[in-house]
């Protein structure tokens, strides 16, 4: 598992209501388990467990641990690398406290605090001496490395490494990136890993010398933790640098609106510059365009000859995509011939990440995009029945198996509608969401689950939002399943505020005032 899924099934663990202290209890008990039964089969008595904590949740990690071998009977030394103050993980902090508070204090616990590195060097001494018989458990740096080795990490580092006790690392030797299991400058060399929920990435990569036996134990993180999106998904949008400049957030492209329908684009243009992208266009009929301009300043309008796309359009369209990092293809356009054939045209043509909604999804065929990985649809039902027609009946599917109404079934019956859904959309390498009471979004073998929104939804528009969020966040970079994934999460969010404020009578223009600020939200 990447480091950063990990964090954000950590977080959304939070968000369904399992704290973050919880997990770490959870994995500090595991690990004293796991150092408890290595001490009884490498050593024949009891030996001294020497825990060394950074200011992170590793370090937390080894606070709980700490606990749970002194109630075992072990004796245990705490070398703390960071005083209270420089501890910014509240949860270790937390557990850092207990044990401040065990005073006068029976059981046989000593916490060092080591000011600097001569501090460590006087270890370095000791270690020396007689520590073949003890364990050393490291828990000074986990997922949250950051950069070079600061210097007195290192200096410990390299006193862990010379000393001959048993070594344990915490989730993962400190000093090793967790994704591709690189260590830039030193890192521990552990006889053993124990790491928690799932493997991380780089921990199957990195040499054996320094992970040494990998030991993974289970921290009650329960599935839907990872099946479902949540606020922790923000995690994976990109921090907006201090000197970005305009356009470096991303700009999108809108093809769609026609005669009858300007609103559709506009919203959806609104709903994306909510999301954060920097510049939004629209390419739009003459009969959209004033109507869109007056809608919104916000929005860069090009005014295309004709009431409907058409086949006229493509040169000026095509240039505009060039200047955009993604494109929206479809709301409002109505359905017609001209249409049609621009827009199958166009998916051919177009080499950036594309969204497809509405009428595209009546009007462009399925076979052209099979092959593009970079394509997210977002059909309702009838639009995926529609779309996925001959899937459905190639796999002896009836439109009931792949009806979304998830109401009063148990999880046999979610885990088959699953697997319907998946075989219908594995026939495309893109994403699919299927939108309805909790959104699916399905691309090969991934799922994801969203469980926000209301039935206030249903009202005319969110579907364009979704499909202007779901574009702004690939324009800012965001990979097709994360983007899509996270605009339902804040897309039903933000329906959600919109129906605290205004009750049932609120419209899709009201959930972009929300967007802003649940982006914030980790
Ligand atoms: N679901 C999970 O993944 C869980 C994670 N837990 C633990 O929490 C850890 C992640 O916690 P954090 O995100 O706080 O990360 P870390 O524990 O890795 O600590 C990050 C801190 O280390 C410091 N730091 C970063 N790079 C440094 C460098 N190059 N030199 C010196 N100092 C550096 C920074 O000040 C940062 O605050 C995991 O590895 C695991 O041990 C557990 O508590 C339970 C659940
Ligand atoms: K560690």
């Amino acid at each position: 598992m990447d480091p950063i899924d990990m964090q954000v099934t950590d977080h959304n663990c939070e968000y369904l209501g399992l704290s973050r202290l919880c997990l770490m209890e959870n994995a500090g008990k595991s690990l004293s388990d796991e150092v408890a039964t290595l001490s009884t089969f490498t050593f024949s008595k009891p030996v001294k467990i020497v825990i060394f904590t950074g200011s992170g949740g590793n370090g937390g990690d080894g606070f709980v641990a700490a606990r749970h071998l002194l109630n075992r009977g072990f004796s245990v030394d705490l070398c703390l690398l960071k005083n209270d103050d420089e501890i910014k993980f509240q949860d270790a902090l937390t557990n850092l406290k207990v044990l401040r508070n065990l005073n006068p204090r029976v059981s046989r616990l000593n916490i060092n605090y080591l000011k600097d590195s001569s501090e460590i060097d006087k270890l370095d001494i000791a270690f020396n001496n007689n520590f073949s018989e003890s364990i050393i458990i490291d828990g000074i740096l986990g997922t949250g490395i950051k950069g070079k080795i600061r210097s007195k990490e290192r200096r410990a580092i390299e006193v862990i490494n010379k000393s001959n006790a048993l070594k344990v690392a915490i989730d993962v030797p400190s000093g090793m990136n967790p994704l591709t299991g690189e260590v830039l400058d030193v890192c521990v060399k552990a006889d053993y890993t124990v790491g928690f929920h799932k493997v991380k990435t780089g921990l199957k990569i990195a040499s054996e010398d320094i992970v040494g036996g990998l030991i993974t134990c289970d921290i009650g993180i329960p599935l839907e933790a990872e099946l479902f999106v949540g606020d922790g998904d923000l995690l994976k949008l990109k921090n907006r640098s201090n000197n970005s400049h305009k356009g470096n957030n991303g700009s999108l492209l809108i093809i769609g609106g026609s005669k009858e329908y300007s609103g559709a684009p506009g919203l959806a243009g609104i709903s994306a510059i909510s999301s954060g992208v920097d510049l939004v266009h629209v390419a739009t009929p003459e009969s959209a365009a004033t109507p869109i301009k007056s809608y919104s300043p916000d929005l860069i309008v090009h005014s295309l000859k004709g009431d409907y796309l058409n086949l006229n359009n493509q040169e000026e369209i095509l240039n505009l995509v060039e200047d955009v990092d993604a494109v929206l293809i479809g709301p409002g356009a109505s359905q017609n011939d001209e249409t049609k054939k621009l827009f199958n045209i166009l998916v051919h043509k177009i080499k950036k990440p594309i969204v497809l909604d509405a009428d595209a999804l009546k009007l462009v065929n399925r076979k052209l995009i099979s092959k593009r990985n970079d394509i997210i649809l977002t059909p309702h039902n009838n639009e995926f029945k529609q779309f996925y027609q001959d899937i459905i009946h190639e796999e002896g599917l009836t439109f009931d198996d792949v009806s979304m109404r998830f109401d009063n079934l148990n999880y046999k019956t979610v885990n088959d509608k699953l697997t319907f859904f998946q075989s219908v959309t594995n026939s495309i390498e893109g994403v699919t969401v299927v939108k309805g009471e909790s959104d699916f979004i399905f691309q090969g073998s991934k799922v994801k689950i969203n469980t926000t929104g209301n039935p206030g939804m249903t009202v005319g528009g969110t579907g364009d939002c979704l499909a202007g969020l779901t574009s702004g966040l690939l324009a800012q970079g965001l990979n097709v399943f994360d983007s899509a994934s996270l605009a339902t999460f804040l897309n039903g969010k933000a329906g959600d505020l919109a129906m605290d404020k205004y009750g049932y009578g609120f419209a899709a223009s009201n959930l972009s005032e929300f967007i802003g600020k649940l982006m914030d939200g980790v």
